[in-house]
């Protein structure tokens, strides 16, 4: 059965870095590189959603409702900030995409409803990102 999916892309700027608690910074910057130093990215959060077409629209979702969750979960939370501070939860696991992409898939879903998540997106850079799919 075809399924339609509609989708929708976010994006702020944010600092982020690698940093395993076990290791010296010198040790640090020997197993991350350039990355364990704060370095900037553009990021993007792109969501896809899928849901019955409402009959009178044709849409399968209510984008500003989307939008609303979009701004304060992502936007509000994450712009201007370094991502390792944002949440206790990046003291212990890495800020890379494909963690950004689980963080945000995990807290996203249940507010999206009852559009259905069906995949995510977190980019650093459009040659750098990694997706979550349901
Ligand atoms: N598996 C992953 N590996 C890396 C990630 C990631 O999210 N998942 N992220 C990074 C860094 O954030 C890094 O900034 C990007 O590294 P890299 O692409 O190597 O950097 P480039 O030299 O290509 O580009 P810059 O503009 O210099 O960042 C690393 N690894």
């Amino acid at each position: 059965m075809p399924k339609i999916v509609f989708a929708r892309k976010v994006s702020f700027h944010a600092l982020h870095h690698y940093a395993l608690p076990q290791l010296s910074a010198a040790q640090n910057r020997a197993y991350f590189g350039d990355a364990a130093e704060p370095h900037r990215h553009l990021w993007s959060v792109t969501v896809w959603l899928s849901g019955p077409p409402a009959p009178e629209t044709g849409m399968v979702v209510d984008l500003p409702a989307v939008d609303a969750v979009l701004k304060e979960q992502v936007v509000a939370r994450f712009d201007g900030r370094h991502i390792n501070e944002v949440d206790p939860f990046f003291a212990r696991c890495q800020p890379s995409t494909e963690t950004l992409a689980d963080y945000f898939a995990a807290r996203l879903a249940p507010l999206l409803a009852p559009a259905v998540l069906e995949k995510l997106r977190v980019a650093e850079a459009d040659d750098l990102f990694a997706e979550w799919w349901r």
